[in-house]
């Protein structure tokens, strides 16, 4: 059976260091501050928005939250956005996804100062962690929290490994694939049009899911032993635990691949718990890189 990477342990262990040195960093004068922007009612980001005002205030950090209506015009939201560019006691903004369709994302994100896009969806960022200068950066926090949980099982260097990341999204398997190739693995990108995907994935020592499709990567589709982080939370209809009710599950077949895989992130419990570590972690270096100072590793 496969070794389960804990991600709940993990970012409890991430989240306590962080805190640690913001408590150092204070004793300087300094205070990470993040701001969290939601835009609407949607009862799942409003959790993940109201989790990541609670970590942050958890983490000695001044944390703010803004709730904005669903029907809130985009300048609206820019000239918000504007606010927090200036303000000195501010060192992240995040602005929750998805936004209302009369908002366009892109325009928000890149209004968003590089030097506090602690989500790391700024072109800047990107373009950075796609040179392979992520130590300057902000790395988006899902992919960053995955290679966190790689190191820890296979160590920093990944040469020699092959590595298969399924989906081309611009927040997960971009980055991821940056990241991987980063650390010397040799890395594929496969997605819709990839022709005999579980061919591929099988000759993966790595394997990233990151496709948003419900237990779609099945246990014949990994090599034994295979490291398997799976980044999809999928929200699935369970008639077995009573009428209307759901459970979550990732974008890998679990009970299938542990049997096969040599480690195994689990969901719920796994790459998700790491988001909102690693934007904490994020946090706390921008407040650092302000001071001119660097950045702690965690
Ligand atoms: N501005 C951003 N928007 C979104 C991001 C992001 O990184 N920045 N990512 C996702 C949502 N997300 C954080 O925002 C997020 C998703 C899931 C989890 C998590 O811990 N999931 C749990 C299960 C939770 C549940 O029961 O529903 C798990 O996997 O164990 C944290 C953060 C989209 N938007």
């Amino acid at each position: 059976m496969a070794r389960i990477i804990d991600g709940k342990a993990l970012a409890a262990e991430t989240t306590g260091k962080v805190a640690h040195h913001a408590r150092d960093l204070s004793e300087k004068g300094i205070v990470p501050g993040l701001a969290v922007v939601l835009v609407g009612e949607d009862p799942a980001s409003q959790v993940y928005v109201g989790a990541k005002s609670k970590r942050a205030k958890e983490c000695g950090f001044h944390s703010v939250q803004h709730d904005l209506a669903a029907d809130t015009p985009e300048n609206e939201l820019l000239e918000l956005i504007a606010r927090l560019n200036a303000d000195p006691a501010i060192h992240g903004i995040l602005v929750q996804l998805p936004l209302p369709e009369q908002i366009d994302p892109d325009r928000v994100i890149q209004a968003i100062a590089p030097k506090k896009d602690v989500d790391g969806f700024h072109y800047m960022n990107v373009g950075m962690v796609a040179t392979g200068s992520a130590g300057r950066a902000f790395v988006p926090c899902t992919p960053a929290g995955a290679m966190l949980m790689i190191e820890r099982e296979l160590g920093s260097d990944l040469s020699g490994k092959n590595a298969v990341v399924i989906g081309r999204s611009n927040i997960v398997g971009k980055p991821m694939a940056s990241l991987l190739l980063a650390a010397n693995a040799t890395v594929t990108i496969a997605h819709s049009r990839t022709g005999d995907l579980p061919t591929l994935a099988r000759s993966a020592d790595i394997l990233v899911a990151a496709v948003g499709r419900p237990e779609m990567v099945r246990g014949d589709w990994i090599k034994p032993g295979a490291t398997v982080i799976d980044v999809g939370i999928n929200r699935i209809d369970a008639p077995e635990r009573g009428e209307g009710k759901t459970r979550l599950v990732g974008d890998v077949a679990y009970a299938e691949a542990e049997r096969v895989a040599g480690a195994i992130t689990p969901v719920p419990g796994g790459v998700g718990p790491m988001t909102i570590a690693m934007l904490m972690a994020n946090t706390l270096a921008s407040a650092c890189r302000a001071a001119g100072m660097p950045a702690p590793r965690l």
